[in-house]
């Protein structure tokens, strides 16, 4: 498990271990600078190979530090705050190695806090700081060609404001905008600079920056990966993401961890945001594909009903596929029984369909109440191609009235785009799912849906700092939308897309990201999120509580969507589930980000 840190809380860690008096902001920031230098030579063990016959050494040169010298050379862009200051450190430890320096700064050092002010000025004692100006970048590189690698450290978590001048022209050069590929030899220290690590924004660009430009190959972060890290354009532009490990451990403290491991599928544990099917920082504790295992565990013997019984809603005639994908899905996560409620007019196109799955025909809401009358019904899945409208509305009703665990996807939740209020009054705590996509969000949520999207409203203009400062704190992310939206509606929300968050009513979110060797852009395909709604049912059928069922069916999706590969379409989802979970069964190491 990997617990993602907002800006503020990594700031917070950070003071608590220097207000305890056994480690200094010095030392951290030398452990995070001795960190970068690792990390660059774990990325490019090449780099640690002498090139060339061996130059003059420098003039500041010394033996005695265990250093040697080549002809490496290096361009540290230094910002600044303490950002800057690592970068100092890092322009510092190559010296110390024999590399070549050129390190660019900004601002004043008197205007620096405390801890890169010094840094600044043990780098002074070795080579000049050259002002930043792109000009001056660029002739660095057009008179001595590409250096090995270039290190920004303009801007980090205390990015307050959009990057403008010669920094942002800088950038945008290293980001590739004038031809070169300077990108492929860089390392971020703790983010792209203008990457705000909150949000995974780049504030004051317009939507869809990022493309055409180059992502750099490294990011090296501390003690944890930032939210900001692995939603919005984050993944695209970090590269492979490196987690350096300062020491700070004692003072991150966690809100409790409460997994009864005895529990069915285990409880959520009462987090702040934490990364699902990652591989940074494991402590053994309850992961989505654990709550899997926990379920296999569960599945030997027992008589159907013991493995619970899920309803899913379906659409009139022509409009049961979606449905019947649910169906499917629920029944193969392993709903000891799944049956298909359809209209009169469906029944035959579904029951032809079918076999597994049983069918009963459900006329009407009144209809529904009445099958809802069978307690072993334990979920119930609405939604996939039940049609928007007045009917729609009170399937809905009738189900949250009946007092299951629910999923609602789909039409069922734009049902009620005129009055999502309607919808909340309804809503139990701890029984409701909903899983919308943006658009589908967006009609739930619509005042929650414009602070998310204001950071691209607001792109280029001044009003952002205006808004920034408003807001006195970190920009506005997806992952507070879906807290937001989970705490108003009372539902655990599941807001789809390459980065999922779920979110529950109580505060814990999680964030469901396929990127790097989870990436699976295949798994966008009609009928894919059908398939989601159906495993969430399926397991809520098996008495999983809402927020986990989402956090495993998330996973579970996209460990489907990779076990088949390109090609895949939604029904093969549902048929991949039983070599995924054998791959729990035998040990086989899943797909984790950041691999
Ligand atoms: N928090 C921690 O525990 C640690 C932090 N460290 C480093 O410290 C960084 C955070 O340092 P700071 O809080 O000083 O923040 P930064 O160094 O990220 O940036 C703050 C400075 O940049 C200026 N600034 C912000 N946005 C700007 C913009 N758009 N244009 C121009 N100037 C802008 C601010 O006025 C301030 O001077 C981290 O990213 C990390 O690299 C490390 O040294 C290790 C420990
Ligand atoms: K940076």
């Amino acid at each position: 498990m990997t617990e993602l840190l907002t800006c503020a809380q990594m700031r917070d860690i950070e003071r608590r271990a220097i207000e305890s008096g056994s480690v200094t902001g010095l030392d951290l920031m030398e452990r995070a600078g001795q960190g970068i230098v690792d990390a660059i030579f774990a990325q490019w063990p090449e780099l640690l190979r002498q090139r060339g016959p061996v130059p003059a050494p420098p003039r500041y040169f010394r033996q005695d530090e265990g250093g040697y010298f080549s002809r490496r050379r290096a361009v540290v862009l230094c910002g600044p705050g303490n950002n800057g200051g690592d970068g100092y450190v890092v322009a510092r430890l190559l010296h110390r190695m024999g590399w070549q320096l050129t390190v660019f700064g900004m601002g004043e050092v008197e205007d620096m806090p405390p801890d890169a002010r010094v840094n600044r000025t043990r780098w002074s004692a070795l080579g000049p700081v050259v002002p930043l100006t792109c000009d001056a970048f660029l002739a660095v590189s057009s008179g001595r060609g590409l250096a090995d690698v270039y290190v920004d450290a303009l801007f980090g978590t205390g990015m307050t404001r959009p990057v403008q001048g010669e920094a942002l022209k800088v950038l945008d050069v290293l980001a590739g905008s004038g031809g070169d590929d300077f990108a492929s030899r860089t390392v971020a220290v703790d983010a792209p600079s203008g990457l705000c690590l909150d949000s995974g924004h780049v504030p004051g660009r317009p939507e869809g920056y990022g493309r055409g430009l180059r992502s750099v190959a490294l990011t090296v972060t501390f003690d944890s990966p930032k939210v900001g890290h692995v939603i919005g354009i984050g993944p695209d532009i970090c590269g492979r993401l490196a987690v350096c490990d300062i020491g700070l451990r004692p003072w991150r403290e966690f809100e409790g961890d409460q997994i009864d491991p005895d529990a069915p599928g285990g409880t959520m544990r009462h987090m702040n945001v934490r990364l699902s099917g990652a591989p940074m920082v494991r402590e053994g504790r309850r992961d989505p594909e654990d709550i899997a295992r926990h379920l296999l565990k569960r599945a030997s013997g027992g008589h159907k009903f013991d493995h619970g019984h899920c309803l899913v809603v379906s659409g009139g005639v022509a409009r049961t596929g979606a449905a019947r994908l649910a169906a499917r899905a629920a029944l193969r996560i392993g709903a000891g029984l799944v049956t298909l409620a359809v209209p009169p007019d469906a029944v035959a196109e579904v029951a032809a369909q079918t076999t597994a799955v049983m069918v009963r025909e459900v006329t009407g809401p009144a209809d529904l109440a009445k099958v809802l009358e069978d307690r072993r019904i334990r979920s119930i899945c609405l939604g996939p191609g039940l049609g928007v409208g007045a009917r729609t509305r009170e399937m809905v009703a009738v189900a949250l009235e009946a007092g299951r665990h629910v999923v609602l996807d789909a039409d069922a939740l734009t049902s009620f785009a005129d009055d999502p209020g309607a919808l909340f009054a309804l809503i139990e705590k701890g029984r409701v799912v909903l899983t919308p996509h943006g658009g589908e969000f967006a009609r739930l949520f619509p005042e929650i849906d414009a602070r998310l999207n204001a950071p691209r409203l607001l792109a280029d203009d001044e009003a952002w700092h205006t808004a920034l400062a408003a807001q006195g704190g970190p920009l506005y992310s997806k992952v507070d939308a879906a807290r937001e939206a989970a705490a108003s509606s009372g539902a655990v929300v599941l807001l789809k897309g390459r980065d999922t968050v779920i979110a529950l009513p109580e505060g814990p979110a999680a964030v469901h990201a396929a990127i790097g060797a989870r990436a699976a852009p295949w798994l966008a395909t009609a009928g894919a999120g059908d398939v989601l709604a159906g495993f969430i049912a399926g397991l809520m059928a098996r008495e999983c509580p809402p927020g986990d069922a989402a956090e495993c069916a998330a996973w579970l999706h996209v460990e489907a969507a990779l076990a088949f590969g390109p090609g895949l379409i939604a029904e093969d989802l549902p048929e991949m589930v039983p070599q995924v979970l054998r791959g729990l069964e035998n040990g086989d190491q899943p797909h984790l980000v950041g691999q």
